[in-house]
């Protein structure tokens, strides 16, 4: 979608994703409540929150393979899932989705021909997650957390505008974990919006702010400093503590 200016040109929506009363059920029982937040474009935002308080499921809302209850979720300016966003948005599930008989290049090239990328973007994505050595092996034959940045990898190879992942550096070492982290600012800078998992609260401070998710409703939407300020705890840990036992409500950033 986009708006009128004074001129009469059109631009393009300022929010990559805003999402109003969103109610979501799973199972038979309430997995998001009344969930409502912006998130600008070019920013990284952190979803966090315990085990099971709907973080998967708010970023499945946010790429549009889950079924909504009530609510309205809409990506740069569409309804999320629509066709024009299919190539405008990337989505890396937990679960690694590559082909394992084919090696490393072979699956980022793949996905790189689906989007129109040439051989120069598939070496860079293939850099950026740190496997150049490993490029010919077959995926079958790497590690779990070989595996998960390939999958990265083919997502990142289209440039989405919209880059949801859930959970990207799980099982990583530290180094490449900061490594990945300032490949994401360095995407952020360059105008694509991420919107991040975590359970650890230690990846928090990469993130200009926070969704704090706790039983299906969001507790906050902070920047890690006004969520420190809020409840007097330098510890992001104890911060979201401090939060849960007092239930503040929502406010955006
Ligand atoms: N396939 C499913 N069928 C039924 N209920 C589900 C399904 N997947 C998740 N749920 C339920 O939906 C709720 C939210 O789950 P969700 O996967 O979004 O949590 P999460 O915060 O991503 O958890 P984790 O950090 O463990 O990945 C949970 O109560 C969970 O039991």
């Amino acid at each position: 979608m986009t708006e009128a200016t004074e001129s009469g040109a059109a631009r393009p929506a300022p929010l990559a994703v805003e999402i109003r009363g969103l109610d979501v059920t799973r199972g038979g029982a309430p997995a998001l409540q009344d969930v409502s937040l912006s998130i600008a474009r070019g920013s990284i935002t952190g979803l966090l929150g315990p085990s099971g308080c709907g973080k998967t499921t708010l970023m499945r809302c946010v790429v549009g393979t889950q079924i909504v209850e009530s609510g309205t979720v809409t990506v740069l300016g569409r309804p999320a899932g629509s066709t024009p966003l299919r190539s405008r948005v990337g989505y890396v599930t937990q679960e690694p989705s590559v082909y394992l008989d084919i090696s490393i290049r072979d699956n980022v090239r793949y996905f790189a021909s689906l989007y129109g990328r040439g051989n120069d973007a598939v070496a860079e994505t293939i850099e950026a997650v740190g496997l150049s050595t490993h490029a010919h092996h077959a995926a079958g034959d790497l590690s779990g957390g070989q595996l998960s940045r390939v999958s990265l990898a083919c997502a990142l190879v289209g440039r989405p505008e919209v880059l949801v992942l859930d959970e990207p550096t799980v099982g990583l070492d530290p180094v490449l974990r900061a490594e990945l982290w300032e490949h994401f600012a360095s995407l952020a800078a360059s105008g694509t919006t991420l919107l991040v998992s975590s359970h650890v609260m230690d990846e928090a401070d990469h993130c200009e702010s926070l969704l704090l998710l706790r039983k299906g409703r969001l507790l906050a939407h902070v920047p890690p400093d006004e969520l420190r300020r809020r409840t007097g705890k330098s510890n992001l840990e104890e911060a979201f503590l401090v939060l849960i036992r007092d239930q503040q409500v929502g406010v955006q950033p």
